[in-house]
């Protein structure tokens, strides 16, 4: 697994989210971004949308960035004629393989479709470009049609096959079966590209990079069409964490580069998102926060400055004597066993009001408050 290469899709798939538009100024910066942690591939976009995109694709590809960078076409040969005045030299190519595909887009003429296909490799190949194809709706088309698609592309001369779960319809055995079957019959690299229609487009790549794929596509935050796709966070803590393979990413970045798409995408992360959400990292129960009090180990799977976040204990409606009186000291603040029972009791029927944590100065007004009553008693 350690040939693992990632290509990163944000620019493409990640921006196909409904209600998502990343500007030219946005698609250079999250480029530039994702080159600099040593993401080594990216779709950039879809030349075919026109006069703009192929603008923002010019304006990345003209930064001589050491990530190679993909333009995604589909199997029409002015898509390829619009990559080509990206100045981009790799392009991908997408074929309809499932029935439900060929039918709607090809009135059922699988025939008419790998033509098609063949012109398209044909032509870019004597334009110069390196070429991949992708079987859009792989997990859903005949498993023998599939392989013959990918065979006959192999032929024509592209340079690697993407197997695509378009509608997230798999889960991670099957998608080891089917992969592990591609990647016996083709010489050529294949590519796994998931979605997370049941949530487990993460889980589905992993899958599919143990059945042999070499190359994974992955959003930033999960972003994609519909439920999104496998997330690049998720993704690579994953294989360097569970699987020991360390992809050679600066994961220490990771959270600055969540924010980054974030904003531009114009869509917030939520708190329990994997690796990434704010509340990855925080800890308010009483037994996990007392656990890591003691040993980080207990609650936590990795540090969280690996991906750039730092530990937060917060107290709230779940927390302990142990919590309260850890961020108690760090005031100077002791109090003896029946008044830390006490600033508990209020500080769960506080929360409970407001729905939250409580901030550290609402946590010191409830030991004054605490204090004047026993005082008073
Ligand atoms: C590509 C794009 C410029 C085409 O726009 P359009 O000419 O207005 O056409 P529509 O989007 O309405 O329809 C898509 C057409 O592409 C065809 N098509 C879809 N996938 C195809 C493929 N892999 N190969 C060849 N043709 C394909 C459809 O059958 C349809 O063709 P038709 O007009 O002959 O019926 C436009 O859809 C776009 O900007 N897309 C970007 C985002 C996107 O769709 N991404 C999805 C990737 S799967
Ligand atoms: O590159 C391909 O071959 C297809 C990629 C795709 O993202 C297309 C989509 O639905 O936007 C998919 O999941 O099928």
């Amino acid at each position: 697994m350690s040939q693992i290469s990632i290509n990163d899709t944000t620019l493409r798939d990640g921006e196909q989210a409904a209600g998502v538009a990343f500007n030219l100024e946005e698609k250079v910066a999250i480029a530039k971004f994702l080159d600099a942690i040593g993401v080594p591939e990216l779709e950039v976009g879809i030349p075919a949308m026109g006069e703009e995109e192929i603008l923002a694709i010019k304006a990345i590809s003209e930064l001589n960035l050491d990530t190679k960078l993909l333009a995604w076409n589909r199997a029409v040969i002015s898509d390829i004629k619009a990559s080509i005045a990206c100045g981009i030299k790799r392009i991908h190519i997408a074929i309809p393989v499932s029935g439900i595909q060929i039918a709607a887009k090809f009135h059922g003429q699988w025939r008419v479709s790998l033509q098609r296909l063949k012109d398209c490799i044909n032509f870019a190949l004597d334009h110069d470009l390196w070429v991949a194809v992708g079987g859009e709706d792989s997990s859903r088309a005949d498993e023998n049609f599939l392989q013959d698609v990918a065979l006959y592309a192999q032929e024509w001369g592209a340079s690697r096959f993407r197997f695509c779960d378009t509608v997230g319809i798999l889960e991670p055995f099957k998608t080891h079966l089917k992969v592990k079957r591609l990647v016996s019959t083709l010489s050529i690299p294949v590519e796994i590209h998931t979605h997370n229609d049941f949530g487990l487009a993460t889980a589905n790549a992993i899958a599919g990079i143990r059945a042999g794929a070499l190359s994974v596509n992955t959003t930033v935050n999960g972003l994609g069409e519909r439920a999104g796709n496998a997330a690049l966070e998720e993704v690579v803590m994953a294989l360097k964490h569970i699987y020991n393979v360390d992809l050679g990413i600066d994961t220490k970045n990771f959270l600055k580069l969540s924010q980054l798409v974030a904003n531009a995408a114009g869509a917030n992360v939520p708190p329990w998102k994997a690796i990434v959400g704010e509340n990855t990292f925080a800890h308010e129960s009483g037994i996990h926060a007392d656990g890591v009090i003691k040993n980080p180990e207990t609650y936590e799977p990795f540090a969280p400055e690996a991906v750039g976040w730092e530990r937060r204990l917060v107290i709230g409606k779940h927390s302990g004597r142990h919590l309260l009186s850890n961020l108690l000291a760090q005031h100077g603040i002791f109090l003896n066993d029946e008044e830390t029972q006490a600033v508990l009791n209020a500080v769960r029927h506080e929360s409970t009001i407001k729905k939250r944590n409580l901030s550290p100065e609402e946590l010191l007004n409830l030991v004054q408050e605490q204090r004047y009553f026993h005082a008073a008693r």
